[in-house]
């Protein structure tokens, strides 16, 4: 059998988000974004919903900016350990064709009323004073994979500032993007606010790959 060695693991992701049913390329030269609509069922978003209530903490943030309502959602770790948990997580790694063991563990987000995250790229800034601390073991964020788990009353869109385009919460709908640009270094374009939720509740979750193994147990 031939492969082709010209192929890039972020080619495979790629070619692999592209050839899923119903899925589609944002067309812009600036960043390699794909999205799909009820990846999840509604039995999926409701069971991670349930989780993330029962988990929820203040989110963080790396490398603080001074603004304390940089950030001001919820967020819920989802335990590897629960099987329902397990089987999305799996759901998630085949979508983009990438090992489990590269994964960071599922991570779910609340917004309510009011609650943003604004403008900030998911890599970790190679300039921050956080970087090796966080980069040292798994190095740095490759693809996110996030989807939205409900409707929202008003509000709670994702802008991407790259594209210059706003993706709106849908029941199971995947946004997945590449955080690298094809020469492996990170990519500005990927910036993007969580906006806020203006009526209603946001919930999504959050898979972010890396370029090495996380320390999994
Ligand atoms: O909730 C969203 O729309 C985006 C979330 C996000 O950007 C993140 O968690 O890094
Ligand atoms: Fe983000």
């Amino acid at each position: 059998m031939a492969y082709d060695l010209t192929l890039s693991g972020a080619d495979l992701t790629a070619s692999r988000l592209a050839s899923t049913p119903g899925a589609r390329k944002v067309p812009s030269p600036r960043l390699t974004q794909f999205l799909i609509p009820a990846f999840l069922s509604g039995e999926e978003c409701a069971g991670l919903i349930e989780r993330i209530d029962l988990a929820v903490r203040p989110s963080t943030i790396t490398d603080f900016n001074g603004d304390e309502a940089f950030r001001t959602s919820w967020t819920g770790d989802l335990d590897y350990a629960d099987p329902f948990v397990q089987a999305i997580d799996a759901k998630l790694c085949a979508l983009v064709g990438i090992d489990h063991r590269f994964g960071e563990p599922l991570q779910g987000q609340r917004y309510d009323v009011g609650q943003e995250f604004k403008g900030h790229t998911d890599y970790f800034e190679p300039t921050g004073v956080d970087y090796e601390e966080h980069t040292w073991r798994s190095g740095q964020r490759t693809w996110t994979v996030m989807a939205y788990l409900n409707k929202v009353d008003a509000g709670g869109g994702t802008r991407f500032f790259g594209p210059d385009k706003i993706v709106q919460p849908e029941p199971g709908k995947i946004v997945a993007w590449n955080s690298l640009r094809p020469d492996g270094t990170v990519n500005p374009d990927t910036l993007h606010h969580a906006m806020k939720v203006r009526k209603g509740r946001k919930y999504v979750i959050t898979k972010w790959f890396r370029e090495r193994e996380w320390p999994w147990g």
